[in-house]
């Protein structure tokens, strides 16, 4: 046992949510940065500013299929005396060797194909006959049917001024320009133009690995068969989920029995890979309440979880340390059902997310009109009701009750309605703050 008196003196006083929050938060720095593949660092923080090393495009290219032809010799093309000109060959995307273009002649040119010397314009295969003599073409052959196409005449039917339809090398981006800076959230468009520069890995504050385990003796396996007393184990598949949700790679560890010495071993066997332990169960002040008993008890060594009471409904009991050789956070949270979701959405999740360097580590909340009234609410705790927010009309509906083993009604949710400390019933049509759970 370790500092008893304090522990004592931290359970004999109630915690605000955010006193809670706080002290978690203070005790969480980012994860030390490593290098990923470009996939695996999706949705995590850049930590180094990037340089363009190639200018985009990285050459003058068609944007449109068409034939490359000098802007002079269609300057007087119409639709009735086109320009005659003599196609040299094609030029496909990824076509290496350019032939030289010159006063009378015409290349055949795919779209992001590079435009070769002395070009100096593109028209769309639709302002020609396609070579086939036979007016304006809708589409190109393809080459496998006509080679024939990328040799004689095509008729070009409409002037083209000179830069159209070219890319312009460099237009997207130049060579030294800014890519993307530290703290950066890696995203779809921003891993897209990592890709595009050449970058194949960056350095990123990885994403946790969370370890969920639930406990309790009552608790089965979902696909097995109950026996008396028993329940499926629900709160481990909630809490797994929602880590991934927010972020994390989250292992589930199965229920563990309601004995110290099981629960400390797999813990000691779990925090090798834990960047972050989460437990539910086993926190309130019952005979059988594994969890605070073993972890209340940890030596210096092993590190301290305090347990406290929270003015919070659901999720009073919680508890919250550093443990293992290197001082991984616990967070402990009860185990009904919904009492555990909320504490995890409330402290668990931004505790992933700063984990992860991220810039914003909770959920939004907003404004919105309770439609049904709130008849009672505990005086002197936040509550956190379940409700079915309709964002159009800027409205939420409870769903369910206030109790915490109330497992459907939270899967009904899409918000936490807050129900402040001091206040003890919402009238139907009030103004209330929800969380939006996303
Ligand atoms: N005398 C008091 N009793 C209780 C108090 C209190 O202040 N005084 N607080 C209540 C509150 S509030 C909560 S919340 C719970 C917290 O209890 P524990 O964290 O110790 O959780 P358990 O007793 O293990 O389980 C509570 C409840 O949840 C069910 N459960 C547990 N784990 C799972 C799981 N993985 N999947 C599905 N359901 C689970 C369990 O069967 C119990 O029904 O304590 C109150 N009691
Ligand atoms: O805090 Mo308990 O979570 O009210 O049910």
């Amino acid at each position: 046992m370790n500092g008893t008196t304090d522990q004592t003196r931290h359970q004999d006083r109630v915690w605000s949510v955010a006193e809670h929050l706080d002290d978690v938060l203070s005790k969480i720095d980012p994860l030390d940065p490593i290098e990923l593949q470009l996939l695996d660092a999706q949705g995590c923080v850049l930590v180094e500013d990037i340089t363009v090393p190639v200018a985009l495009p990285p050459f003058d290219n068609s944007s449109m299929d068409g034939y490359a032809v000098r802007a002079a010799d269609v300057a007087d093309a119409t639709e009735s005396t086109p320009a005659v000109l003599t196609v040299i060959g094609d030029v496909a995307a990824g076509s290496g060797e350019l032939p030289g273009i010159e006063p009378g002649q015409a290349v055949r040119i795919m779209t992001g194909a590079p435009v070769p010397p002395g070009a100096d314009a593109v028209v769309p295969v639709e302002w020609t006959d396609g070579g086939t003599g036979q007016g304006p073409a809708a589409t190109m052959r393809a080459h496998s049917a006509a080679p024939q196409d990328a040799g004689g005449e095509v008729r070009v039917h409409r002037p083209a001024a000179a830069g159209a339809h070219i890319r312009a090398r460099g237009s997207d981006v130049t060579e030294g320009e800014p890519a993307l800076r530290a703290g950066t959230v890696l995203g779809p468009s921003q891993i897209g133009l990592l890709a595009a520069i050449g970058r194949g890995t960056v350095r990123v504050h990885p994403r946790p690995r969370v370890v969920v385990l639930s406990t309790g003796s009552e608790l089965v396996q979902p696909g097995e068969a109950l026996g008396p007393g028993q329940i499926h184990d629900s709160n481990s598949f909630q809490l797994t989920a929602a880590a991934r949700d927010a972020g994390a790679i989250a292992y589930r560890v199965g229920a563990v029995a309601d004995d110290a010495e099981t629960l400390r071993s797999t813990l000691e066997d779990q925090l090798i890979r834990a960047d972050i332990l989460v437990t539910s169960g086993g926190v309130s002040v019952g005979a059988y309440d594994v969890v605070k008993e073993t972890l209340a008890a940890l030596s210096a060594e092993e590190g301290t979880v305090e347990f406290r009471r929270l003015a919070m409904q659901p999720g009073k009991p919680q508890g919250f340390g550093l443990i293992g050789p290197d001082r991984i956070p616990l967070l402990a949270l009860p185990g009904n059902p919904v009492s555990s979701y909320v504490s995890f959405e409330l402290f668990v999740r931004p505790a992933i997310r700063a984990l992860m360097g991220l810039p914003e580590v909770h959920r939004p909340t907003t404004p919105a009109k309770c439609t049904e009234a709130v008849a009672s609410s505990p005086k002197g705790k936040r509550q956190f009701l379940r409700g079915s927010y309709d964002a159009e009309a800027g409205t939420v509906t409870p769903v369910g009750g206030a109790g915490s083993h109330l497992i459907k009604a939270m899967a009904h949710a899409n918000a936490l309605i807050i129900v402040p400390e001091d206040t003890t019933e919402v009238p139907a049509g009030a103004e209330v703050d929800i969380v939006l759970l996303g």
